[in-house]
C-alpha cells in the first residue's frame, strides 16, 4: 500500500504526470462549475453583436444569435465530458462481457463470439460509429450507444487476450482442481488480475470517446439543439469560419485539451501500475564501501570478482541485495555457492553473466572473466565473449528454451551468431553437442520442440547449448531443483564430466549444501548479500562460521532421526533493505557478542585456502568437515 502510494507520488512529480493531472483536474472542475457559474452568459442573446470576432467583451467572439462563444464552450464542458464518460463506460462494460464470456460459455459458442469480436476489431472505429448511429438513430442517446458499442470490440479483444493469459496460470489451474466454478473463477481469479491494464485502457478510451462523440455532434447526428456540446459548437463555428475563425477554434482546442488530459492520465497510470520503478529522483546508487576482505587468489583465474555490489531502486530508496562479494574461480575449478533463499546467490551469478537489467546497477572493484573486464568492455565485444566462453544453466528447464522453436535450431543459433557457421554446419554441431550431453537419438531430438523433452533432457540440452562454443565457465543456478533425485544425479555427473573432459570451470549455485559438496571442491557460503565463508569441501577442513555449521546441521541424512522434529535455523535472514549495521547473522547466531551487533566482520584468511567473516570463528567449530557432515545427496 505504502509502495503504491509512493509510486503515485513519484509519477505525479514527473513533468508529464503533473501536467496530465493538472489538465484533468481543470477539465473536471470546469465540467462541474461552468454550468453553475455561467449559464446566463452562455445563453444570453445579443442581437447587437451577431457573429462578431473576438473583442474585449467577447474573447472568442459571438455566434449567429450574438451569444458569447467562450462561455458556451466552457458550459459545454459538462455535457461533452459526461457523454464521453457514459460512452466509455458502456464500451468497457460491453467489451468486458464480450471478452470474458468465451471462458464461461460452451466452447463452440465461445469460439463464435471470439470470431465475431475479431471481425468487429478489423473494421475502422469511425465506420463502426457511423454504422451504430444509423442503427440507434440521431440524437444524444443514439450517439452514446453508437460510440459505446464502437469502443466495445477493442476492449473485448484486450480482455480476451489478458483473460486467456491469466487462465493459463497455475493458480487458476489450482482453483479449477479445487472445484471452483467457471463464473466464480472469472470474478475471483481472472478479473482482479486484468483490472489494472483495463483501467489504464479505459482512461485512454475516454479520450477516444470524446473525439468520436464530438465528431458525431459535428456531423449533426449527435447532440441536438437546444443542447450543445463541443462537437456541435465546432460545427456551428465552422459555418461562420470566414467571419470568426475563433468560433471554430475554441471548441476545437477544448476537445484537444480534454482528449489530451485523458490520454496523458492513462499513460501516467500505465507507468504506475505496469512499469518498473525508475531510478529517477533517487539519486545515484550507493557506492560500495571498499571492503578489507582478503581476496581469494588464483594464478589462472577464469573469473575474478572483487567487491561486487548489485543495487535496485525501490520506492523507499536503493536496496542492495549483493553487498561486496569477492571470490575467484580457477580454470577447471568447481565452486559451489550456497545460502538460504534471498542471500544473493542468483544475483551474483546474473551479475557475472551481465544479465542484471536496468534499473538494477552492478558495480565492482574488479569483475573480470578470462582476464577481460566485464563492466567496461563494450557491449558488442562482450556478447561475443560471453556467447562463446560462458554458459548459463537456469533452474526452470521449462522456461530456458523458446517454446516456439526447435531445440536444434536454438542451439545452432549460437554457432551461427558467434562462430559464423552456415545453417547446416551449425545444426550438425548442435546434433553433435546433444550427443555429447547424452541425449538419445540426438538427430531426431534436435528437430523436436522443448515441450517434447523431459525436464532432465531440457537441462542437458541447456548444457549442450553452452557447449556450442568453447565455454571456460558454466554457471548453473539451481539446475537440479526442479528434477527428481535420479535425474539430478545424472545431471551433476554430466557437469562433472564436462569439467574433466574440457577443463571448464563450474559455479554451481544451490540452496542445498549436500548437492554442492558432492560436486564442488570449494564452497562459498553466502548470507545477507555477502560471502561469509569460503572453504574447501575437503575432508580435513572444518567449517568455522556459525552459519555454515547451522546449514550443515539442517541437512538430512539417512541416519536422521525420523521421529525428531526437522532441524531448522531459528529466525529469518534480514531483508536486503534492512541490513543491520553489524554482522547480518548476529540476530540468529548462537555465538553472538556485542561486537557482532555493531561491527561487520570482513572475510579473513584462516588458512591459505579458507576464508571466514566472523568475529568468533573458533567458537565450537563443527567436529567434521562439510563432506563428512553430508552423507547423502547427488554424487558423481
Ligand atoms: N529485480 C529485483 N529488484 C529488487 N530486489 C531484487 C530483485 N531481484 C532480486 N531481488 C532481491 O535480492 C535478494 C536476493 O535475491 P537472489 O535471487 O539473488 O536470492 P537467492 O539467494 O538466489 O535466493 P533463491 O534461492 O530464492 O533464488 C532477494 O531478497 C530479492 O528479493
Amino acid at each position: 500500500m505504502v509502495n503504491r502510494r509512493a509510486k503515485w507520488l513519484t509519477a505525479l512529480r514527473t513533468p508529464l504526470g503533473a501536467f496530465a493531472a493538472a489538465l484533468l483536474v481543470l477539465v473536471l472542475v470546469l465540467a462541474v462549475l461552468a454550468p453553475i457559474l455561467w449559464p446566463g452568459q452562455a445563453s444570453a442573446v445579443d442581437t447587437n453583436a451577431i457573429s462578431q470576432g473576438p473583442s474585449a467583451a467577447h474573447w472568442a467572439g459571438t455566434d449567429e444569435l450574438g451569444r458569447d462563444i467562450l462561455f458556451r464552450v466552457l458550459v459545454a464542458t459538462r455535457l461533452s465530458i459526461v457523454l464521453a464518460l457514459l460512452a466509455m463506460v458502456l464500451g468497457v462494460v460491453s467489451g468486458l462481457v464480450l471478452g470474458t464470456l468465451p471462458s464461461v460459455l460452451p466452447r463452440p459458442l465461445g469460439r463464435l463470439l471470439i470470431a465475431a469480436v475479431n471481425i468487429a476489431v478489423a473494421f475502422p472505429g469511425l465506420l463502426l460509429v457511423l454504422f451504430f448511429s444509423v442503427i440507434f438513430g440521431v440524437g444524444t442517446r443514439g450517439a452514446v450507444f453508437a460510440v459505446g458499442f464502437a469502443l466495445a470490440p477493442a476492449f473485448a479483444r484486450l480482455a480476451q487476450t489478458m483473460a486467456a493469459s491469466v487462465a493459463g496460470r497455475d493458480f487458476v489451474a489450482a482453483a479449477r482442481v479445487a472445484g471452483v466454478g467457471r463464473i466464480r473463477l472469472l470474478f475471483r481469479h481472472v478479473l482482479p488480475n486484468i483490472a489494472e491494464p483495463l483501467v489504464v485502457n479505459a482512461t485512454i478510451g475516454a479520450g477516444s470517446a470524446l473525439l468520436a462523440f464530438s465528431g458525431l455532434s459535428f456531423l449533426g447526428i449527435g447532440v441536438q439543439a437546444p443542447d450543445y456540446d463541443w462537437g456541435r459548437l465546432l460545427g456551428e463555428g465552422l459555418n461562420g469560419i470566414y467571419l470568426n475563425p475563433v468560433a471554430a477554434l475554441a471548441p476545437g482546442v477544448a476537445v484537444v485539451l480534454a482528449g489530451l488530459a485523458f490520454n496523458l492520465v492513462g499513460e501516467t497510470v500505465a507507468g504506475v501500475v505496469g512499469v518498473r520503478t525508475r531510478a529517477r529522483g533517487l539519486g545515484p546508487p550507493p557506492v560500495a564501501a571498499t571492503r578489507a576482505d582478503t581476496p581469494a587468489e588464483h594464478e589462472d583465474a577464469v573469473l575474478v570478482v572483487e567487491n561486487l555490489q548489485v543495487a535496485f531502486p525501490g520506492p523507499a530508496g536503493w536496496t542492495v541485495p549483493v553487498r561486496g562479494v569477492s571470490f575467484s574461480v580457477g580454470a577447471g575449478e568447481a565452486v559451489g555457492v550456497v545460502g538460504e533463499s534471498g542471500s544473493g546467490k542468483s544475483l551474483t551469478g546474473l551479475a557475472v553473466s551481465r544479465l542484471i537489467e536496468a534499473p538494477g546497477v552492478v558495480t565492482a572493484d574488479r569483475l573480470e572473466f578470462t582476464g577481460r573486464p566485464l563492466l567496461t568492455t563494450p557491449e558488442r565485444e562482450l556478447r561475443g565473449l560471453l556467447g562463446t566462453s560462458l554458459a548459463m544453466v537456469f533452474q526452470d528447464p521449462m522456461t530456458s528454451f523458446n517454446p516456439a522453436r526447435r531445440i536444434g535450431r536454438q542451439l545452432a543459433e549460437v554457432s551461427e551468431q558467434h562462430q559464423g557457421l552456415s545453417r547446416a554446419d551449425a545444426f550438425a554441431r548442435a546434433v553433435d553437442r546433444l550427443r555429447a550431453v547424452r541425449i538419445p537419438a540426438a538427430r531426431r531430438r534436435a528437430r523436436q520442440y522443448p515441450h517434447e523433452f523431459s525436464g532432465g533432457m531440457r537441462q542437458r540440452a541447456m548444457i549442450g547449448m553452452g557447449l556450442m562454443g568453447d565455454p571456460r565457465l558454466i554457471i548453473a543456478d539451481e539446475p537440479t531443483t526442479a528434477l527428481d533425485v535420479t535425474v539430478q544425479r545424472q545431471l551433476l555427473r554430466l557437469l562433472a564430466r564436462t569439467r574433466t573432459e574440457r577443463g571448464t570451470a563450474i559455479v554451481l549455485i544451490s540452496h542445498d549444501i549436500a548437492v554442492v559438496s558432492q560436486t564442488c571442491e570449494r564452497i562459498l557460503v553466502m548470507y545477507g548479500g555477502r560471502v561469509v565463508e569460503d572453504l574447501p569441501s575437503d575432508p580435513g577442513v572444518t567449517p568455522r562460521h556459525p552459519y555454515t555449521r547451522a546449514l550443515l546441521a539442517t541437512t538430512l541424512d539417512l541416519e536422521t532421526d525420523r521421529e525428531a522434529p526437522l532441524p531448522v535455523i531459528p529466525g529469518r535472514p534480514p531483508e536486503p533493505g534492512r541490513m543491520p549495521s553489524g554482522c547480518a547473522f548476529a540476530a540468529r547466531c548462537p555465538a553472538v557478542s556485542d561486537r557482532c551487533r555493531t561491527e561487520d566482520p570482513v572475510l579473513e584468511r584462516v588458512t591459505t585456502v579458507h576464508r571466514v567473516a566472523c568475529w568468533h570463528p573458533d567458537g565450537s567449530p563443527l567436529a567434521v568437515p562439510v563432506k563428512e557432515a553430508v552423507t547423502t545427496g547427488g554424487g558423481e
